[in-house]
């Protein structure tokens, strides 16, 4: 990791509040090119809200958010960030789009129609679904794969503008274990061999902390951040969050987009 090139997030002193009670109170985060950056805290310690605010679609009451270097109101290169929502997993089984046609929605929105493409961005397409294992299955319904098939499809959408920075929460939800392990292998190949910087949100501490470089603690403050290894010698916050959190059920309910 060169830490010596800018950061590709710069959180400074922020402090979100949705009514009363902050949900985040003066939570400075910095996340350097290259990291794979697994984010923790229990139900409600606020991970998702942080994560919005990354994205510029919650704006904080105090403090401020850069991405590649460029205050979030005024960033506007978006396709140099892709994102993976916690409820990206879940397309019923008559849901009328094909996989190529949904990873093509990544490059375009939900208006690009595939006949608009062009021959490179067909390319591209096939080329992000090859990344992620699923070239074979682009003519097949979404609504029919599994749910980790799903999640790479939709790994697949995230990639297709080529981002820098790919955000991750709670990607494995309603994963069975195999397909999990084989999620974060992709996602660790991605992190070593394209280079791609990861935030990863996720309760499975225990998995997680197999691939990551990074790992940040969240319950409303910023308890801890740093390297894997600091985090594993570090007996106060690998017990706290690496045990009690990773067994907690989550409710998420299907998903409506
Ligand atoms: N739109 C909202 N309006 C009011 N309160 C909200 C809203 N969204 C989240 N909250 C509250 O903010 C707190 C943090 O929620 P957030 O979703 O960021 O936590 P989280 O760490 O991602 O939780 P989980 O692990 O359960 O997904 C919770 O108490 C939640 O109830």
């Amino acid at each position: 990791m060169d830490r010596t090139q800018k950061p590709v997030i710069d959180i400074q002193h922020i402090t979100y509040r949705y009514e009363r009670s902050p949900v985040l109170d003066d939570v400075s985060l910095t996340v350097q090119p290259g990291t794979f950056l697994g984010l923790v805290g229990p139900n409600g310690s606020g991970k998702s809200t942080l994560i919005r605010l990354m994205l510029g679609l919650l704006k904080p009451q105090m403090g401020d958010v850069r991405l590649f270097d460029t205050e979030v109101r005024k960033f506007s290169n978006w396709g140099k960030i892709g994102y993976v929502s916690q409820k990206a997993n879940r397309f019923n089984a008559g849901f009328p789009a094909t996989v190529f046609e949904v990873v093509s929605m990544g490059l375009f929105g939900p208006v690009g129609l595939c006949r608009f493409l062009g021959k490179k961005e067909r390319t591209r397409v096939h080329e992000a679904l090859d990344t992620v294992g699923m070239k074979a299955y682009a003519k097949q319904p979404i609504g029919r794969l599994s749910g980790g098939q799903q999640q790479r499809v939709f790994i697949a959408r995230a990639l297709v503008s080529n981002p820098e920075l790919l955000i991750l929460d709670e990607p494995t939800v309603g994963v069975d274990a195999n397909a999990a392990q084989r999620f974060y292998d992709l996602l660790a190949a991605l992190n070593q061999q394209h280079g791609l910087t990861l935030i990863l949100v996720s309760h499975d501490v225990g998995t997680m902390t197999r691939y990551v470089s990074d790992i940040a603690c969240l319950n409303q403050r910023l308890h801890f951040h740093g390297s894997k290894s600091e985090f594993e010698e570090n007996p106060d916050f690998s017990a706290l969050y690496g045990h009690e959190v990773q067994h907690v059920v989550h409710e998420h309910g299907e998903l409506t987009q």
